[in-house]
């Protein structure tokens, strides 16, 4: 207990700041004006003690020092009740009550010190002034003196019986201030115990605090641990929830299936019931056709006796039929050779549309099948003679068609021809007459089914022929090229871009070839009419008018046939020339210089087919083939091992008889040669003949 000097310099250091008690005194004397409001509001008994203090300070300035910490206990005991009851109210913790108590002890403190800072500096009333020496014969200035010396005095005296009362007053309160300092020691005491003791339940609860601390820590581990196992365990579960829908899916599936495979168990299982029913009925039918079998074995023993007869039978009836066949061949030959190697048939086209109609025509009976006879209708009169002149002519031929005969009537004969192409003979069919006499239209024909010519349904009949005789073991190959000769060029009609040389050269006995052209091998009739339709197609693209330059070229199909027959190791190969002319007219007619080479040169490879059959009909031993592309091309079809059928057409107009009576003599001409002809025919061993 530190005791407060009423007049000496040191001062006594603060037991809660720890900084000198003048210090904070005077501090807290600026703050006390600040103190607050509910402090002062709900502490009357602090107001009372501090009134009590103020005066027990002036009595202990008077009666000596007094121990100031008793009266700060019992003004703090009464303190602390009064907030202690408020925070009551208020529900405010102890920490924030002991902060309470402190500063409102404080604040308590500073005031009274500067309360007792204001007692301290008492004054009297002011002094009179003094004046100078009043000379002792100035009585009334010396009275005057006294009196105001007098008055100060009173005053004096008054301000100090005022201090006396308060004084006095001071003195009791600090009686009063006494008693409850010891109240406020006793109290002090009994919290001090209360400290000793709580903060022996503190050290309990920090270790408690220590122990829960561990504890919670081994809970964050484990809590931690937890958390990941937590984490790994919803993976897991993820997956098993994937891989769950998975199997949830496929037990779906399986599930249809099974239920599939249910039906098809129950519909099984059913006709596993049927079957098993007709199987015991088959068994008992067994056992009845066993004994039926028995007898039927013994009767195909002696019916396999008779297939074995029967095809020993057949085997001598196929040699019989390749004889057979082989006699065929020759026998169709000869008939062949009787109708002459080279025949001629004249085809007359009858006027097509009304212009034609109007035109004047000739005059043409025919005499059966082979003659004919062609007039004008008005006989002129010669200006050299002054006779009429004859102009008639009378020309027989191997068959003569009129103007109504159909495709069909012409291609009969040309039919037995094909027949020998596929027998292994070279044939040759031409279409020779002027412009528009209807060459064309014989070769490749019109519109419709009716109306195919004669390249169309040779083509027809080579693959249905073939279609035969491979059911009694011929094999066929068909090979087919298109080529036009124009102005003595030759031209690839399949590959109109070839542009290698195209040459002709003629082996001895292997007939005619041309180097470089386009040979298509050909599956069906289909394929080879789609190739004719190519090449015409060709023929058109190249020229600028297609009517006129198809006039003044050669057209040549030419389909090459071998046929095999393994079990005789024979090989059959021939070949069909199927040849549209160029307009045979007259060179007369020609109106420019590049038409009259055009002529020039069809004329010239007509008069040479001319002459070439002219000398195979002398039997010269010099036959002119290479004076022209067209007969060094159709040597092998114009010689010794070919026939050779010429079609002459005739126009049936006045306008065109000249040509037409030319035309005829030419195909008369042609019809007196005959060929002797020999068929390709070889076996293996020999090498095969080249087209
Ligand atoms: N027998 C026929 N029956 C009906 N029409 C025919 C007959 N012959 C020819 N024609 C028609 O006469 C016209 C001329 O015939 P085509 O073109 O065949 O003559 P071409 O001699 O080939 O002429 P080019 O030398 O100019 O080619 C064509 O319209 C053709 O359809």
């Amino acid at each position: 207990m530190s005791k407060i000097p009423q007049s000496s310099g040191l001062k006594p250091a603060s037991k809660i700041t720890g900084r000198p008690l003048r210090t904070i005194i005077e501090n807290n004397s600026n703050k006390s004006k600040e103190a607050p409001a509910c402090l002062t509001r709900l502490n009357p008994i602090f107001s009372h003690a501090m009134r009590r203090r103020s005066k027990s300070v002036t009595d202990m300035r008077q009666i000596g020092s007094k121990p100031i910490t008793d009266f700060r206990l019992l003004k703090s005991n009464a303190l602390k009740k009064d907030i202690q009851n408020e925070n009551k109210l208020r529900g405010i913790n102890k920490v924030t009550e002991k902060n309470q108590v402190k500063t409102a002890l404080t604040k308590s403190v500073g005031t009274k010190r500067t309360a007792t800072a204001s007692t301290n500096n008492i004054e009297g009333p002011p002094k009179p002034k003094v004046s100078k020496k009043i000379p002792d014969w100035d009585y009334k200035g010396r009275f005057h003196q006294l009196n105001e010396k007098f008055t100060h005095v009173q005053e004096s005296m008054k301000i100090m019986k005022d201090k006396m009362n308060e004084f006095e007053e001071i003195e009791t309160n600090y009686d009063k201030i006494k008693i409850e300092a010891k109240e406020l020691g006793e109290a002090k005491d009994s919290l001090k115990k209360k400290c000793e003791d709580l903060s022996t339940e503190n050290e309990k609860l920090k270790e408690e605090v220590d122990k829960l601390q561990n504890n919670l820590n081994l809970l964050e581990n484990n809590h931690k641990e937890l958390q990941q196992s937590a984490s790994t365990l919803t993976e897991k579960n993820t997956k098993l929830t994937e891989e769950n829908a998975i199997q949830t899916k496929d037990i779906i599936r399986l599930t249809d299936s099974l239920n599939e495979l249910t039906d098809l168990h129950t519909k099984l299982t059913k006709e596993h019931e049927e079957l098993t029913k007709s199987h015991q009925k088959l068994v008992q039918k067994y056992q009845t056709y066993f004994e039926g079998n028995k007898q039927l074995l013994m009767s195909l023993d002696s019916a396999n006796e008779k297939i074995k007869r029967f095809e020993e039978q057949t085997e001598q009836q196929k040699k019989d039929l390749n004889h057979f066949q082989a006699e065929r061949r020759r026998l169709h030959n000869v008939i062949q050779d009787l109708k002459g190697n080279i025949r001629v048939f004249c085809r007359i086209r009858p006027p097509i549309n009304s212009s034609e109609m109007n035109l004047l025509q000739c005059s043409i009976s025919f005499v059966d099948n082979n003659g004919l006879e062609i007039r004008k209708t008005r006989e002129s009169i010669s200006q050299i003679t002054g006779k009429p002149q004859e102009f008639k002519g009378d020309f027989t031929f191997d068959r003569v068609f009129p103007p109504e005969s159909t495709q069909e009537e012409v291609f009969e004969d040309l039919a037995q021809l094909v027949q020998s192409a596929l027998d292994g003979y070279n044939v040759c069919v031409f279409a020779y007459g002027q412009t528009g006499s209807g060459k064309t239209h014989t070769m490749q024909g019109g519109e419709g089914p009716d109306q195919r010519g004669m390249i169309p349904r040779t083509i027809d009949l080579i693959f249905e022929t073939i279609k035969e005789l491979n059911s009694s073991g011929w094999t066929y190959t068909v090979q087919a090229s298109f080529l036009e000769i124009y102005n003595e060029n030759i031209r690839d009609l399949l590959n109109i871009n070839n542009t290698q040389k195209l040459e002709i050269y003629n082996n001895e006995g292997k007939g005619s070839t041309v180097t470089n052209l386009t040979i298509q091998p050909i599956e069906s009739a289909v394929e080879l009419k789609q190739y004719m339709s190519l090449a015409h197609r060709n023929r058109a693209t190249a020229a600028t008018n297609f009517n006129e330059h198809s006039s003044r070229s050669h057209a040549v199909t030419k389909i090459y046939i071998e046929g095999t027959l393994e079990d005789q190791n024979t090989v059959l190969r021939g070949s069909i020339n199927l040849v549209d002319l160029a307009g045979s007219e007259s060179a007369k007619i020609t109106i420019n210089d590049e038409r009259l080479t055009e002529t020039k040169n069809i004329n010239k490879s007509l008069a040479t087919l001319g002459d070439v059959i002219s000398a195979l009909f002398s039997k010269s031993k010099h036959i002119p083939y290479r004076n022209s592309k067209l007969t060094y091309l159709l040597q092998s079809c114009l010689g010794g091992n070919s026939k050779t059928l010429m079609v002459v057409n005739i126009a049936p107009f006045e306008e065109c008889f000249n040509e037409s009576i030319n035309s005829l003599r030419f195909a008369a001409k042609v019809k007196e040669v005959k060929t002797g002809s020999k068929r390709n025919k070889m076996t293996f061993a020999q090498p095969a003949m080249k087209f």
